[in-house]
């Protein structure tokens, strides 16, 4: 858990960002699945280093297309990416990520990416030729492509085989945030405890031979350390290898993640959901004014508190324009 904070505020510091989006309470209380790149061979600790980590998790979304329609969708979304300051552009990225999808089984532009830094943008554009966007009034990024495989991310939903983020959608509550996945640069990993070894027969069961090299997180990462936020103090870092000093490294005077206020995954929005439920349906509503993606009844809102303007009826529930764009707003992981 030291280890996964570390990373995480490790990753906020090199985004500017003002907290850490990634710590191990916020694991244990979302369906997220962490990737953990490791070197078990560095010199003389005997514990490994963790080189970067990687975390996804499906969301969902309203994404526009290109014809500026709303689409409802649930992709596989990038939300936080990091390789330590010292270990960048040495192909690590590259390695972590691809493994990702592979283990995901999903193509590069089939993901959203949560507010990509400008270095995760060129990361996409050179590794997999990610270079035209989709415009959005959220802060997620999509390529083109994206709407291309809707279906399979349908087939996902429906309880097709995926990976272990939709391993983990498809979980029920009891099981929710107790399992991860760690890749290791020499050997893959299940970050879980005793409860979440429960997910390993139902990989068995689809048919992917766990890795005769799976292990418990605690074998691995449990001893693990973190490198420095200062390559000046990894002398023995070189560029071919990774090899951080014995024992480096997860001291930081910052306060512990959880005495700091954490932003809020506003991803389920209850109270915005209880706003549009509490609003009843009007009757004798205007039809003739409907927007692209719904095929359904438009009402004005003279109730509504911003004032009489476009709400719409889908499937009985009741929505507006405020609404909608509101919903895209705080579905994003990172309020600021
Ligand atoms: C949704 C999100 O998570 S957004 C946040 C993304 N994370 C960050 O910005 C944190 C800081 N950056 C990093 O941790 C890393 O640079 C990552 C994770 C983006 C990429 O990991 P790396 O190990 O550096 O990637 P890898 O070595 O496989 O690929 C290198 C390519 O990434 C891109 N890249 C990496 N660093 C930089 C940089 N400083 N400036 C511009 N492009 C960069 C380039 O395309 C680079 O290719 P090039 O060297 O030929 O120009």
């Amino acid at each position: 858990m030291t280890v996964i904070d570390e990373m995480g505020k490790a990753s906020a510091k090199a985004q500017n960002l003002p907290a850490p989006i990634t710590s191990a309470s916020r694991m244990q209380t979302n369906r997220h699945v962490l990737y953990i790149l490791m070197d078990h061979d560095v010199k003389g600790s005997g514990k490994g280093a963790v080189i970067g980590f990687l975390k996804v998790g499906y969301k969902k979304l309203f994404v526009l297309d290109r014809h500026g329609a709303h689409n409802e969708v649930e992709p596989l979304c990038v939300l936080d990416f990091y390789i330590h300051e010292s270990l960048q552009r040495h192909g690590y990225g590259k390695e972590l990520f691809q493994h990702m999808l592979q283990s995901e089984r999903v193509e590069p532009h089939q993901l959203a990416v949560d507010r990509p830094s400008e270095k995760l943008l060129c990361f996409l554009r050179k590794h997999y030729n990610l270079k035209e966007t989709i415009s959005q009034v959220n802060n997620f990024v999509i390529f083109e492509g994206f709407f291309a495989n809707q279906h399979g991310a349908h087939h996902l939903l429906n309880g097709e085989p995926g990976g272990p983020a939709a391993q983990r959608r498809r979980t029920s509550g009891g099981c929710r945030g107790q399992a991860g996945l760690i890749a290791q640069r020499s050997s893959y990993s299940r970050y879980g405890n005793p409860k979440g070894a429960a997910n390993i027969p139902e990989r068995r069961a689809m048919g992917q031979e766990p890795s005769k090299r799976l292990q418990d997180v605690e074998t691995c990462l449990g001893s693990a350390t973190i490198p420095s936020q200062d390559p000046s103090d990894l002398p023995s870092l070189s560029k071919s290898g990774v090899h951080p000093p014995n024992g480096a490294l997860c001291s930081s005077e910052e306060p512990p993640v959880a005495t700091q206020p954490e932003p809020t995954d506003r991803t389920e929005d209850p109270g915005i959901r209880a706003v549009a439920e509490s609003k009843p349906s009007r009757q004798g509503a205007h039809t003739d004014r409907l927007p692209p993606w719904l095929g359904s009844r438009c009402h004005d809102a003279p109730w509504a508190p911003w004032g009489k303007q476009q709400s719409w009826t889908v499937a009985g529930v009741f929505h507006d324009a405020q609404w909608i764009r509101y919903k895209q707003e705080y579905r994003n992981t990172r309020p600021w």
